[in-house]
């Protein structure tokens, strides 16, 4: 058999790292050696022999936890948010002289969620209008959600290399926040309400018609699948891969 991989989950008191850490225990080809809150001395990633970390924590700690990782020579499976473009910049330095290392920073693991905002980007070329709308647990600590920045970001893409131009909005007076967030010039609305995990809607307005493309996460056992997939490819991927699609096979 060949050997288990040895994962530490960071933030395994919160949410999602009490998801992680069942579904780490329940792999086969994994073996938990470490499981950290936020009092925990990262000091514990050595003594336990972590080769993987996956962190699931706050924006305020992972940059952190993902550079003592790298610089001791593990592979990172990053869920959490707040990764913005200096922070990646300062990781992709980073992991020039630590080569070895592979980071895979997934703003949602839930594969249907990739495929959803993969399809939107797709779509995003043929339709006049695209707006964002993100709706999550009102104990989110974070807006807009990672999930719609990156899918906002994947659109703004798509619509630039085909020539698209920016949404129509003859909108003159308005009170703040009423059209929402501009997320590389696309709008991104955010909706908290108990009762919700994790959900999306990207809409997409032609002459006389609408497209729109809807992904729920009704449970966190929804993001598993992606994070085990995560650790098994990480190693195979030195670098920064940001989103799983990097490891998926889209082909769109
Ligand atoms: N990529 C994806 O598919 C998904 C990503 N997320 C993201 O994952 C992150 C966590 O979400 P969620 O589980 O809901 O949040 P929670 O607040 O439930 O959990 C975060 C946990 O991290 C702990 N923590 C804080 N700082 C540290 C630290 N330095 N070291 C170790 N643990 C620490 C917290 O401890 P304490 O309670 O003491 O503060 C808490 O237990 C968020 O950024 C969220 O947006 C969420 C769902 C899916
Ligand atoms: O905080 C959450 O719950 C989630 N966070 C991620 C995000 O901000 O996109 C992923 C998912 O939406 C759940």
């Amino acid at each position: 058999m060949t050997e288990q991989l040895a994962v530490a989950v960071l933030g395994a008191s919160g949410r999602m790292g009490i998801e992680a850490v069942k579904a780490v225990e329940a792999a086969p080809d994994m073996k938990l050696v470490a499981s950290l809150g936020r009092n925990d001395s990262l000091q514990t990633l050595l003594d336990a022999g972590a080769k993987y970390i996956v962190d699931l924590t706050v924006p305020d700690s992972t940059e952190a936890n993902v550079r003592f990782a790298v610089e001791h020579g593990m592979h990172a499976v990053v869920g959490t948010t707040g990764w913005d473009a200096a922070r990646l910049a300062a990781l992709r330095e980073l992991l020039a002289g630590n080569p070895e290392s592979g980071v895979l920073i997934a703003p949602n693991f839930a594969l249907g969620s990739v495929l959803a905002s993969a399809f939107a980007a797709k779509a995003s070329q043929y339709f006049e209008s695209v707006e964002i709308i993100e709706l999550h647990h009102p104990n989110k600590v974070d807006a807009p959600s990672g999930t719609a920045v990156r899918t906002a970001q994947l659109i703004a893409g798509a619509r630039e290399q085909a020539g698209v131009p920016a949404s129509p909005d003859a909108t003159e007076t308005s009170l703040d926040g009423a059209r929402g967030c501009d997320v590389d010039g696309v709008r991104v609305h955010s909706v908290r309400l108990r009762g919700l995990v994790a959900h999306q809607e990207v809409l997409l307005g032609g002459p006389g018609e609408q497209l729109t493309i809807r992904h729920d996460s009704f449970d966190r056992a929804s993001f598993m699948p992606g994070v085990l997939l995560g650790l098994r490819k990480v190693a195979a991927h030195p670098g920064l891969t940001v989103g799983l699609d990097g490891y998926l096979d889209l082909g769109l």
